[in-house]
């Protein structure tokens, strides 16, 4: 047993490969590597803004990666994550119409367009190259269990 589990018995909370991308059908890439879970299913189809909508996705998820299927720093991203048991939700920004426009966004919010753009706990924490480094300093996993912690407490209170 994990650490993280140990500390936090009985909890649902980090769980790998949930059934819904491939219930939705979506992030076909993710599915069939068995990483991740889907695609966003609102993502950049409604007309609230991307930023918003992007704000909405960070702070439901844990983890975020924003991604394209096409990029193997992105695929070192997620097998991170995968690696460490993790549960992360992926957005493949070459799979959306209006993906671009998600770059810009991301652009405004972090300071960069390129992809992997990764979140933890609603927060910017970097790239594939910045993601790795975390981990190599021991400083990802307690930022992910910090995120977990807040979201327990938080459905204790419910
Ligand atoms: N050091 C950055 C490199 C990021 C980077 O250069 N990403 C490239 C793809 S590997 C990119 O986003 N290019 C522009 C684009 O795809 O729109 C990281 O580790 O994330
Ligand atoms: S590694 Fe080539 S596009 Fe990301």
């Amino acid at each position: 047993m994990s650490w993280w589990r140990a500390a936090l018995p009985g909890t649902q909370l980090i769980r790998r490969g949930s059934g819904s991308a491939r219930q939705l059908g979506q992030a076909a890439g993710a599915a069939a590597s068995g990483m991740g879970n889907s695609t966003s299913s609102s993502l950049g189809k409604s007309a609230t803004a991307p930023v918003n909508q992007i704000q909405e996705t960070i702070s439901d998820n844990c983890v975020v990666i924003f991604s394209k299927t096409s990029c193997s720093y992105c695929t070192m991203a997620k097998k991170l994550f995968h690696d460490m048991n993790v549960n992360y939700k992926v957005v493949e920004l070459d799979m959306l119409e209006h993906g671009s426009q998600f770059q810009d966004a991301l652009y405004k919010m972090t300071g960069e367009r390129t992809v992997p753009r990764i979140f933890v706990n609603g927060t910017f924490i970097g790239g594939a190259t910045d993601t790795h480094r975390l981990h190599k300093e021991g400083k990802l996993l307690p930022l992910v269990h910090q995120c977990y912690l807040k979201k327990s407490k938080r459905k204790e209170f419910q």
